[in-house]
C-alpha cells in the first residue's frame, strides 16, 4: 500500500506543489492523476520513487518511510516501482533486448558489468517481458526502427522484467497518436489485472483516464480536490477539478469573436 499523510513538497524556489496530501492507495489498483498543468500531478507521482523529496508529511510504501531511505536502500527501494516517461528513455541506437537487459545492470557482478555478458536465466526474463507485452518478435530489431507505441511497449518491458510491485507512468501516452495510445493503455490495463500490479498514472487524456482507471485522483493548486471512481466522475466534477480553466477558454473564445 502506498500512504501519503499529511504530505507537503515546496520546490527550492518556494513553489508549493503539493499541500496537505492525504491518500491510501491499495495494491492493485489503477489510479489516473489528472488536473490541470501545474497542478502537480508530476510532482506527487515522483514523491513515490524518491525520485522527488518530500518537505513535510509521511509517505509509506509497504511499510517502508521513503524519506528515511539511504544510498543503497533507495536504489533496491526503486526496483520494486517501475517507472515510465513519455520519453520512453530508450537508448534507440541499440537492440529492444539490450534495452530491457540494461534493467538487471545493476544486480550484475563488476565481471558482467565490464563485459556485459548476461546469463541466460536474465536474457529468458527479458524475452519474456517483451512477450507480455506483445513485441517478442522485435527482440533483435534497433529500437530506432519501432514506432512510439512499440517503443513505450519496450520501456514497458524494461520495466516488468524487474518484476515491479508498483508502476508509476508519467505521461505515458503524450507523444502518441490515438490509436497506438489505446494499445499501450490496453497494455497497462492488462498488467494491472493479470499481474495485480498497481498503475498510477498521471495523465491529460480526461476521456481515456475515465474508461481505464478504476479511481481517478483529481489535482488542483498542489491539493487534491476529488478522489473516487471513475464511474462517479461527472461533469460538475471535472469543473471542479480543471477550475479556472473554463474560464480562461471563454475569455479567449471571447475574444476572438471580438477579432471576428
Ligand atoms: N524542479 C522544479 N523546481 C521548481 N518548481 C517546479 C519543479 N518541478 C515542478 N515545479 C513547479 O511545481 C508545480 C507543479 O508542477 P508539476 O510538474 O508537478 O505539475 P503537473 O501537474 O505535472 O504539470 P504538467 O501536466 O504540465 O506536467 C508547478 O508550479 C511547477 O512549475
Amino acid at each position: 500500500m502506498i500512504e501519503f499523510i499529511n504530505v507537503e513538497k515546496t520546490y527550492p524556489n518556494n513553489v508549493k506543489a503539493l499541500q496537505n496530501i492525504n491518500l491510501k492507495i491499495n495494491k492493485g489498483e489503477f489510479v489516473a492523476v489528472i488536473g490541470l498543468s501545474g497542478a502537480g500531478k508530476s510532482t506527487l507521482i515522483r514523491c513515490i520513487n524518491r525520485m522527488h523529496d518530500i518537505s513535510d508529511g509521511q509517505l509509506i510504501v509497504d511499510g517502508v518511510e521513503v524519506k528515511k531511505l539511504r544510498g543503497n536502500e533507495i536504489r533496491k527501494f526503486r526496483r520494486r516501482i517501475g517507472m515510465i516517461f513519455q520519453s520512453f528513455n530508450l537508448v534507440t541506437r541499440t537492440t529492444v533486448i539490450k534495452n530491457v537487459l540494461v534493467s538487471f545492470v545493476p544486480q550484475l557482478s563488476f565481471f558482467r558489468k565490464v563485459t556485459g555478458l548476461f546469463s541466460k536465466e536474465h536474457k529468458i526474463k527479458a524475452l519474456t517481458a517483451l512477450d507480455q507485452v506483445g513485441i517478442l518478435d522485435k527482440a533483435y530489431v534497433r529500437v530506432d526502427q519501432l514506432s512510439g507505441g512499440q517503443q513505450q511497449r519496450v520501456a514497458l518491458a524494461r520495466t516488468l522484467a524487474q518484476n515491479p510491485d508498483i508502476i508509476l507512468a508519467d505521461e505515458p501516452i503524450a507523444s502518441l497518436d490515438p490509436v497506438t495510445s489505446k494499445q499501450v493503455m490496453d497494455d497497462f490495463k492488462r498488467i494491472n489485472q493479470e499481474m495485480d500490479i498497481s498503475v498510477i498514472m498521471n495523465i491529460h487524456h480526461v476521456e481515456i483516464a475515465l474508461e481505464y482507471a478504476d479511481r481517478i485522483i483529481g489535482v488542483r493548486e498542489g491539493q487534491v480536490v476529488f478522489d473516487g471512481k471513475s464511474a462517479d466522475v461527472t461533469d460538475e466534477v471535472l469543473d471542479h477539478i480543471y477550475k479556472g480553466k473554463a474560464e480562461e477558454i471563454m475569455e479567449e473564445v471571447k475574444g476572438e469573436q471580438a477579432y471576428v
